[in-house]
Formats: structure tokens, sequence, C-alpha cells
């Protein structure tokens, strides 16, 4: 009989599949002796700038054709398992689970984490603070919106350190259990995807009555509950509610992205291409931002990001925060820093990470793979 043309690859494929497998399970044997060993030492688990340098590393070498995001992506699973084998990370979000901010979660740090969905980004720092989480994964800016202000109010007030980021598409779909658009007769929506939608709904929507609710899930979980009505939520959220998509990416701005912190309470060490968040206060006289700025700009740090804030306690007085390239251990980045503390009346250095780019983002709805779906 003649053979089929594909067997002879699939053979070599099941062959190089049961290899790769005994390659991973060597790895993870020798996880555990490090989780063994960092266990003896009290060292934590995780350890973020030895992922990166690992991620980095391979990256650097890939010869293709897989693509550089599939390595990262590939290994951020070999990673979480890797970690789960050792202790399970706990991570903390603003739930319910499919959450824009699960969706970040998951794109950092794998499916196998342990994840802690929070009612309240209060409680998301609350959880950390009291160490019952590891790391937490909270919204930082919004491409469209800005600066989210209670995270940056709660990154005032806590004493946590920034160990990550990550930019996230955030690609709205109309989701429902009714046939279609027609049926619709309610919308549940998070305020800011109404915001984002606003256009497609008056052209496709116009009069029907929409309920704010605390999150894109919710909003999937109210909808599942109600056969005339429709929710602003992500792929995710849908399938894990029974929904099914009416319209995809009804959002008026391709392009929305959110960029997520990861937050920890320990520092992380240079990687080579870091980001430095930190927060000051200036005095109320002439050119005193002005003097600030330009400590960074005598040192040659590029700034990514400078956004003013209320200061809650003192009514009429401004926060600033800013992200500089660099890691706060770079001696320049140090020289840089000693001179603006000079120049300011409070800074505090937030933390250092390595630098994600925001041209890049984690598009889950075309990489549904990625989240497993
Ligand atoms: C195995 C380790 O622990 C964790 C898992 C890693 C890995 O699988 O390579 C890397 C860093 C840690 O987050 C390690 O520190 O080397």
């Amino acid at each position: 009989m003649k053979e089929h043309p594909l067997s002879r690859y699939r053979q070599e494929i099941d062959e190089l599949d049961m290899r790769i497998l005994d390659l991973l399970n060597r790895r993870m044997r020798l996880v555990q002796e490090v989780g063994r060993i960092k266990a003896q030492l009290g060292l934590d688990t995780f350890d973020p700038g030895r992922e990166e340098a690992v991620c980095k590393r391979l990256v650097e070498n890939n010869s293709g054709p897989l693509s550089d995001a599939s390595v990262r992506a590939i290994y951020r699973e070999i990673l979480a398992a890797s970690r789960t084998l050792q202790q399970p990370l706990k991570v903390a979000f603003l739930g319910p689970h499919w959450t824009y901010s699960h969706l970040a979660a998951i794109s950092v740090f794998g499916h196998t984490a342990h994840y802690m969905p929070q009612a309240t980004l209060v409680d998301v720092f609350d959880i950390l603070g009291k160490k019952l989480a590891h790391v937490a994964v909270v919204p930082i800016e919004n491409s469209l919106e800005g600066g989210i202000g209670q995270t940056m109010d709660l990154l005032y007030e806590r004493t946590v350190r920034v160990v990550g980021e990550c930019y996230l598409e955030v690609a709205h779909c109309l989701c429902s259990t009714a046939p279609d658009v027609k049926a619709i007769r309610k919308i549940y929506a998070h305020p800011h995807a109404v915001g984002q939608c606003r256009r497609w709904l008056s052209e496709n929507l116009r009069g029907v009555e929409i309920f704010e609710c605390a999150s894109t899930a919710r909003a999937a979980q109210s909808a599942a509950a109600d056969p005339q009505s429709a929710a602003i939520c992500n792929t995710k959220a849908a399938e894990n509610h029974g929904l099914h998509i009416v319209a995809e990416r009804i959002e008026d701005h391709p392009g929305n992205t959110t960029r997520f912190i990861v937050l920890g309470l320990k520092d992380n060490a240079p990687t080579g291409d870091d980001k430095t968040s930190l927060l000051f206060a200036v005095a109320d006289k002439p050119g005193a931002l002005y003097k600030v700025l330009e400590s960074f700009t005598h040192y040659g740090l590029n700034m990514t990001r400078i956004e003013s804030r209320p200061n809650r306690v003192h009514p009429w007085q401004y926060l600033f925060f800013a992200d500089i390239a660099g890691h706060e251990q770079d001696e320049i980045v140090r020289a840089a820093l000693n001179e603006a503390s000079e120049r300011t009346t409070f800074l505090k250095v937030l933390g250092s990470y390595p630098r994600a780019n925001p041209l890049n983002p984690i598009r889950f709805d075309v990489e549904r793979a990625r989240f497993g779906g």
C-alpha cells in the first residue's frame, strides 16, 4: 500500500515531541532542585530578572521559523509550569475571572499560576501588602483614557514595588445569548467600554438602554442571565459565560491599548533594558518642575511618561508620575535620581523592571491560542 504523504513527517514530529517532553522533564527536575535550594536559603521562588534573562537569551538565539513572540509565549507557559512545581505563584488582580486584568496577568504569568480575583483595586493592594499574594497585576494607563487615577493614588499611599509591565490591546465584542443584534433590548457594560464603543453603539443599537457594570466580566455574567440582552466584553469572558459573539471589534479606535503593571514586594535585578517608575512633588515656585526634568535630560535619560495627579491630602498641589529609561541600580540613573531628589519636595522610586514594547501589545483576540481559546 502506498504511504500517505504526511505519515513520514508525522512520525518524525511524534519522535521529536517525545524528545521535547523528555527534555522538559529533565528541565523540571533541575527546577525542583533549584526550588529546594531556594527554600533552604529562604529565597523567593519567583525571580523575574532570571526569567527575563532566560527569554532574552532564547530570543537572541532564535533562528526561526518560530517567531520571537511565539518563543516568548511558549516559554511563558514553561516558566509557569516550573514555578508551579516549586511553589504556585499567587497572582492578585481586579476580578472576576476574565477581566482584561486577568488576561494581562495570564499573558505575563501563564495559565498555571494561582489566580486570585479581588473585588476592588484596594483589595488587590491589601492582599499583596499582607503577603497573601506574591504579585499583583493592575491597570495603570489606557491609550485613549489616560492614567488610572485609583492605581496612581494607591501607588502613592502604599509600599509596593513595580516589578514588571505589559501592554494589552483592548478589543471589545458585543456578546449575547440572543441570536442576533435585532433581539437585543439591553446592554450591560463597564462605563469605559461604553466610552470606547460609542460610535458603533449609536450606529447599531441606538436607543437601547445601557446598564453600567463594575467590570466587563460582570457585564458578561449579567448578559448570560438575560436572553434579551448583550454585554460589551472580551471573547474569553463571553466564552466562559456561554455567550456568542454578535459583533467583533466594536471599539471606535483600533489600537486601544491598556498598560498594566506587575506589583511585588522585592526589587528586580537589572536586565540591561529596563524602565524605572517614580513619583515626585515639587515646591510651588517658578521653574520647579523644569529643574527636576532637567536632572534627567542632563544625564541623557529618556522620559517615556509624565503625568500629574492631584495630591488628595494637600488640595491644589500635584504629584507627578514619571517613567525613565534605565534601572535604579545603573550608575547614571542613580546620579540623575540623586540630583532630582535635591530639586523635589518628595521623591519615591516605585521600582525598575524590564521594558515592554507599547507598539507590540499582547493581542488576545488574534492570538487566542495563547489564552487557550
Ligand atoms: C528555576 C528557577 O525558578 C523560577 C523558574 C525559572 C525557570 O524555570 O527557569 C526561572 C526563575 C524563577 O522564577 C530559577 O530561579 O532558576
